[in-house]
This record gives structure tokens, C-alpha cells and sequence, in this order.
């Protein structure tokens, strides 16, 4: 049986719940002795794809059987038809899918993926995991037991002592806060606006802003549940164009009161973090750093 040293975890996610598995994956991979990264599909170089050993795909399906965002590039290069049948001989991948049973085409995109990726030559340590939205526990009801097997599939250089479990944190990101030369780290790059700036991470295109114009209860006073009907408007008479199927990703935005109240709530404290302090957010794999972005704490609240 062959040891895996490395892996790599991609994600196709519309709405995040894949990325937060993927990333989840990734940290116990990190404990199990093994290298690689965990990135959106679109993000990772596709011809790198040829040289590795292992990979696990997270995806989910959305729209009517579509795939997510993050991954149309990826998925539209592997389905071209010049790709010879033996491109990925040397892989073995996984694929877990996040669906919804309740729609036509369940879990459409992994079972897609897994077919092509078949296609051209890699080889499946596992059938699909096909989660389901639906089910009492949630997509955990099939993922927990598909990585056990598929951990023990991949015979890593360390394991997991089941009566420990995974405790031990691996961080994705390394946070520090910088209290006042803005020009060591204007050479990498200088966010005002966290909620606007856009990074390779970054696949909502066009974020607008909006403002909620109406926040009405729909359910009576006496029923447990509290349904809201909001609506939005956008300040500069901007057209939002939109059709059937669209996913509507909202970034709730901190009211300045409430920043101001934290950064009041830090002083009375004597805790040292003012609103003109930068807070610099890198990523590493394998010691080289993929990605760093910066932002003035005060920029949480409103566009500067
Ligand atoms: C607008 C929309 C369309 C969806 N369409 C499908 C579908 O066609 N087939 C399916 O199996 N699941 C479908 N789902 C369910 C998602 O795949 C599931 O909620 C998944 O956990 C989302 O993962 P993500 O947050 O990483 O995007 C849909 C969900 C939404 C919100």
C-alpha cells in the first residue's frame, strides 16, 4: 500500500459550506503528517493537476445542477475534448459532493467530476460521498464515515488516535497587528474597505452596496418562529441585473456605532488596539506565502 506525503484539497463552494469542509479536511490533514494546500478549484494552477499523487475535490452543486462559481474555469478545462484519455494517470483523488436530495439533480457536479476524472485516467480510492442537505444530521451523516475509510485509503505517515481524536488546531492564516509603519506593508497591497476589497480568493464579482430599506415580520407575535421579509436598496441608483437561479451572498457590515463602542470597550480595558492600527492577514503553505492582505481596524465599520 502507498503512503501519501501529500495531498491536495479543492473546493467548488457557492455558499461557503464546501470551502468550511474543505478547510476542515485540510487541518486534519495537516495533523496527519501530510503537505498541500486547500483552495478554491479556480484558484489552483490546473496544470500542476498532472503531477500530483493525491487529491480530494469538495463540491457542492447548485443552481439546476450546476456547478459552483469557484470552479467554472476548472470544470470547463478538464471537459476539453483534447485532453488525452492518460493526462491523470498518476492521481488518486476522492470526491465528496454537498447536495440536496430535494432537487432533480442531486449531487450532479461530483458525480460529473468523478466520471471525467475517471475519464482521464485517475484512480478513485472511494466511491462518492454523496451528503445531503436533507438528511437529520446533515451533510455529516455520509462525510463522517467516508474519511475515515478514506483517511485509512490514503495510509498517512501519522494517524489520528481515536481515543484523542483531532484536538490539536492547525491555523489556515497568521494574523498580526500593526501599530504604525503603514509602509512596511504597503508593498503588499493596502485594503481600505474591508467589505470591497477584492482578493484572488475572491469570487463574488461586483459586490453593491445596499441598505436595508424594510425589516417586516411575516409570522404572528405568537407563533416561535421570527420570518422576516427584508428589502434592499441600492444608494447610487445602481440596476442590479438578476435571473432565476442567482445566488444572493450577503455581507452583513458592522454599524459604526457598534465599532465605535468596541474600540470604546478596548480603551476602557487598556487593551492596545486602536481604530488607526493595520491588521495583516498572511497564508502559508509549506513556508512560502500564497496570499496577504491588509486593513485599518477602523475600515470594519464604513468606507473610508
Ligand atoms: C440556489 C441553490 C440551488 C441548489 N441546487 C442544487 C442542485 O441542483 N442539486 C443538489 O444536489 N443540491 C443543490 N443545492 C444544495 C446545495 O448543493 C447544498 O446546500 C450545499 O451544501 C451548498 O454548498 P456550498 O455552500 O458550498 O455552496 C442548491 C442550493 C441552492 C441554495
Amino acid at each position: 500500500m502507498c503512503t501519501a506525503k501529500r495531498i491536495v484539497i479543492l473546493y467548488g463552494s457557492q455558499t461557503y459550506t464546501s470551502q468550511e469542509i474543505a478547510e476542515r479536511i485540510w487541518r486534519t490533514t495537516k495533523i496527519l503528517g501530510l503537505k498541500g494546500p486547500v483552495q478554491a478549484l479556480d484558484d489552483y494552477p490546473i496544470s500542476k493537476l498532472i503531477h500530483e499523487q493525491y487529491a480530494l475535490f469538495v463540491c457542492a452543486t447548485t443552481g439546476e445542477g450546476e456547478e459552483p462559481d469557484n470552479m467554472k474555469a476548472f470544470w470547463k478545462f478538464l471537459l476539453r475534448k483534447n485532453l488525452p484519455s492518460n493526462s491523470l494517470v498518476n492521481l488518486k483523488f476522492g470526491v465528496i459532493g454537498l447536495g440536496d436530495s430535494s432537487y432533480d439533480k442531486f449531487n450532479f457536479v461530483a458525480k460529473k467530476l468523478h466520471k471525467r476524472l475517471m475519464q482521464l485516467g485517475a484512480q478513485p480510492l472511494l466511491d462518492t460521498a454523496l451528503c445531503d442537505y436533507q438528511h437529520d444530521l446533515g451533510h455529516d451523516a455520509v462525510l463522517m464515515s467516508w474519511l475515515e475509510e478514506f483517511y485509512a485509503k490514503l495510509n498517512t505517515p501519522l494517524k489520528i488516535d481515536p481515543s484523542i481524536g483531532v484536538t490539536k488546531f492547525v491555523p489556515r492564516w497568521k494574523t498580526t497587528i500593526i501599530k504604525n509603519n503603514i509602509t512596511m506593508i504597503s508593498e503588499y497591497g493596502l485594503n481600505k474597505d474591508m467589505y470591497f476589497g477584492s482578493t484572488n480568493t475572491d469570487h463574488f464579482v461586483n459586490p453593491i452596496y445596499l441598505e436595508i430599506e424594510s425589516n417586516t415580520r411575516t409570522t404572528h407575535e405568537s407563533h416561535f418562529q421570527d420570518v422576516r421579509l427584508l428589502s434592499f436598496k441600492t444608494v447610487n441608483k445602481e440596476k442590479i441585473n438578476y435571473c432565476p437561479g442567482d445566488v444572493f451572498n450577503i455581507r452583513p457590515r458592522n454599524s459604526k456605532d457598534d465599532i465605535e463602542d468596541l474600540f470604546g470597550i478596548f480603551e476602557t480595558h487598556n487593551i492596545d488596539i486602536k481604530p488607526h492600527y493595520m491588521l495583516n492577514i498572511e497564508e502559508y503553505h509549506e513556508g512560502k506565502r500564497q496570499f496577504s492582505f491588509s486593513l485599518k481596524l477602523q475600515s470594519m465599520n464604513y468606507k473610508l
